[in-house]
């Protein structure tokens, strides 16, 4: 298990996490989400041992983890870290890369594990590539494959698909997704997409201003989120006044509703004007005024410019967010 206790951290004077603290259980997969610059690759460097904590603990398995000040090397084996930056040697093999550091006393092993890892990557076709003529994702592919190799305990993952096309990325996110948990591999995500969490994620840790102001389950994060803040990670969202959804409610408190869970209606609801529209594929997302301001939400027709139309959130959503605003 890694545990992070009472974690605090600055670079120099700009403090950037404060008082943070959870776990991590072997062959979970946690998210840490939260606005850019909010301290995810920070916390990430912090628990692989590149930056020193200003105050707190990191262990795993009840070892301390050693920082920059013990080490000389940072990491440990147990531990893989897959940067930004990626970390590839651009002159050998995309191979090359992947088996570096598997024995080369068991060359079958050796084969197969690299082998399998190009499989997952689906780059079994570039194996004897040059990194160096790889593009970005192709590039952040092999970076997964090589932090995997040695099969550690726990992957820490820095945005893993951010340069990776979406044609790719489904496919990638289930085979790795997959892969680790059919290891008992734990895995913490620093990631912006909430595809990369919804479907794969056991738990979410949210980040904002220095301090972790959610950790839960990821299935309640988003079907409760906390704020404003929180469910903006999973798309668009609205905070509304009670009384314009429900109109004898008798409460002053707001609520959220997700842009999808408006249900678009010719009569009865909340009266909306049509001000925009955004093409989304499968869906448009409409932005509307009404009588309580800038209002998002979907809908599965094509709606006219300055056309009224009405709201509705189902009775069950409105009694579900109600129950779970302090
Ligand atoms: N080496 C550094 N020296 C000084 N400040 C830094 C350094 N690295 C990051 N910061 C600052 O620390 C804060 C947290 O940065 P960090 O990269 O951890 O955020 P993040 O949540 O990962 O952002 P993003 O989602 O954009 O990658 C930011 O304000 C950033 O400017």
């Amino acid at each position: 298990m890694l545990q992070v206790n009472n974690l605090s951290f600055a670079y120099e004077a700009v403090k950037v996490l404060k008082g943070i603290s959870f776990e991590i259980a072997q062959g979970e997969h946690v998210a840490v989400m939260g606005e850019s610059g909010c301290g995810k690759s920070t916390l990430l460097k912090l628990i692989y041992g590149l930056l020193t904590p200003g105050e707190g603990e990191i262990s795993w398995r009840n070892e301390q983890v050693k920082g920059p000040l013990y080490k000389l090397v940072p990491g440990e084996s147990y531990m893989k870290y897959l940067s930004q930056e990626f970390d590839l040697m651009p002159f050998t093999t995309v191979a090359e890369n992947i088996s570096e550091h598997l024995s080369v006393f068991y060359p079958e092993q050796l084969k197969q594990r690299t082998e399998e890892l190009l499989e997952m990557i689906e780059m079994t076709s570039e194996a004897q590539v040059k990194v160096k003529n790889l593009s970005g994702g192709q590039q952040q592919r092999v970076a997964l494959a090589r932090v995997l190799a040695q099969k550690p305990d726990i992957l820490l993952l820095d945005e893993p698909f951010s340069h990776i096309d979406n044609f790719r990325k489904n496919s990638l996110r289930r085979n790795l997704f997959k892969y680790l948990k059919e290891e008992n591999i734990s895995c913490l995500t620093a990631t912006h997409d909430h595809l990369d969490v919804l479907p794969f994620a056991d738990r979410i840790l949210v980040l904002k201003d220095k301090e972790l102001l959610v950790d839960g389950e990821t299935n309640k994060v988003f079907e409760s989120p906390k704020n404003f803040y929180v469910a903006s990670l999973f798309g668009e969202a609205n905070v509304l006044p009670i009384t314009v959804l429900k109109s004898y409610a008798d409460t002053k408190r707001n609520i959220i509703v997700y842009a999808h869970e408006f249900k678009v209606a010719n009569s009865s609801g909340l009266a909306t004007r049509v001000k925009k529209l955004y093409p989304m594929g499968g869906y448009f997302l409409v932005e509307g005024e009404s009588e309580d301001g800038k209002i998002y939400f979907h809908s599965e027709k094509p709606l006219k410019i300055n056309a009224k139309v009405y709201l509705n959130v189902a009775i069950e959503t409105i009694n579900k967010r109600l129950r779970e605003i302090n």
